[in-house]
């Protein structure tokens, strides 16, 4: 055996190609080792010890605190080139690359590998590595919602993660909220039914109503509360075509909800097309296509949102692309009745300044303020809970009761 091959064999390698999340897990684990320096360059720490490198790129980082005020870093991370690092008492080699001659077919970004190279020996420090970065990655988002917007064909995070907004902060009427959890966790619990039957693992779910009666905050609320990311998808987005919505309906990161608002608004009829001079270049049976084109074995499950249900294509809103729909109205006087209770009913709200109310008050001028309610709607008028939000974020309980009154509109039952 010649030296070479004995090295060879002696050696172990592991190559991660920055189309798998992997590649991004690892270069955050191992920017996370190196040094930091504020934006002063005063403040230089010294990278850990057991990372040798030479050539180091810079990434910059605002640090956002809780008070508002913000600096700004400069991360050193690895750049293209060679290596060496230390990890639980092993020496390896890391190699990154950039293959400058081709470039990401769609998204321009350039293709990028990391090779990680150690002694046979160690080999199995690799998947520790993985698994330690990649926890590292998911502690960052940990109770957070993250949404994820189409980045050409990719999806990426848009913005950072959000605060989990909790399922019962929005407030629906009796029973829906919890019919459509229910669903929802039926569904992603019977993967091997469908998988036994040949079924396409997917759900469909239409929320309409109108505007402000929360469809985005519940579909929002209850991803969180399941642990799923959203996907966020604009049907009418300039260059979106179709090949491009199959791609990306087939991609979606794991354990998330497609969501798509104002579906009516992409395509009003069926006809509407590029060539009737309609914006979108998405043509409806293309989205049709995409929907149904779920790999098998693939979970999807696709909220629609709209505001007008009775211009959907029945194309659209058949079983299998719609499995369950659910109308999100405007206030009713127990939603009013609950939604007050939420919010002067709360440490939060008391603190504002408001008077402070004990609970027999505060159920007295919630009832009062639901009849308030009932009877409106018995005129005809309606509120959304949006208005109501608006209106208890800016009065007091006494001046809402009160106030609930001019903020009717009259509006097509
Ligand atoms: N049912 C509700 N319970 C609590 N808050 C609500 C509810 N509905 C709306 N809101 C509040 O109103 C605002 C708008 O709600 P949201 O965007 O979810 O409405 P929507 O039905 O999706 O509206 P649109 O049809 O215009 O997209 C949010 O700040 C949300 O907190």
């Amino acid at each position: 055996v010649s030296t070479v091959a004995l090295q060879r064999r002696m050696l172990v390698s592991l190559e991660i190609n920055n189309k798998d999340p992997a590649y991004d897990w690892f270069l955050a684990w191992m920017s996370h080792h190196t040094a930091n320096v504020s934006a002063t360059g005063s403040k230089l720490r010294s990278a850990a010890p057991w990372f040798r490198s030479h050539q180091l790129s810079v990434q910059t980082a605002l640090q956002q605190r809780q008070n508002g005020s913000s600096s700004v870093f400069f991360k050193l991370v690895a750049g293209p080139g060679i290596h060496w690092l230390r990890y639980r008492g092993a020496w390896m080699q890391v190699k990154r690359e950039r293959e400058t001659r081709s470039q990401q077919l769609m998204s321009g970004v350039p293709w990028e590998t990391v090779t990680l190279t150690a002694l046979s020996r160690d080999r199995e420090i690799f998947p520790r590595l993985l698994s330690e970065a990649r926890d590292m990655a998911m502690r960052g988002q940990e109770g957070k919602l993250v949404i994820h917007t189409p980045w050409s064909i990719e999806w990426k995070p848009f913005g950072q993660p959000r605060r989990k907004r909790p399922l019962k902060s929005v407030v629906l009427d009796d029973g829906i909220a919890e019919k459509v959890e229910a669903d929802v966790k039926a569904f992603l619990g019977r993967r091997k039914w469908y998988e036994d039957r040949g079924i396409p693992y997917r759900r469909g779910y239409l929320l309409h109503g109108p505007p402000g009666s929360g469809k985005s905050s519940f579909i929002q609320a209850l991803a969180g509360s399941l642990s799923y990311d959203i996907c966020l998808l604009n049907l009418a987005e300039r260059g979106l075509a179709d090949d491009k919505l199959i791609h990306l309906l087939s991609n979606t990161p794991e354990r998330s909800f497609v969501l798509i608002e104002d579906v009516d608004a992409a395509f009003n009829k069926r006809v509407q097309t590029t060539a009737d001079g309609y914006q979108s270049s998405v043509t409806f049976s293309g989205f049709l296509n995409a929907l149904d084109g779920v790999a098998s074995g693939e979970e999807r499950v696709v909220f629609l949102t709209t505001n007008h249900p009775e211009r959907l294509d029945p194309a659209l809103i058949r079983p299998g692309r719609v499995d369950l729909a659910v109308l999100l109205d405007d206030a009713s006087p127990n939603q009013a009745r609950r939604l007050f209770v939420q919010f002067y009913g709360t440490e939060d709200g008391s603190s504002e300044g408001w008077e402070k109310l004990d609970e027999t008050e505060l159920n007295r001028l919630a009832a009062e303020f639901a009849e308030v309610v009932e009877r409106e709607i018995k005129l005809g008028r309606r509120i959304s809970m949006a208005a109501l939000q608006g209106l208890f974020i800016r009065s007091s309980a006494a001046e809402a009761v009160k106030g609930v009154r001019t903020l009717f509109v009259q509006r097509e039952p």
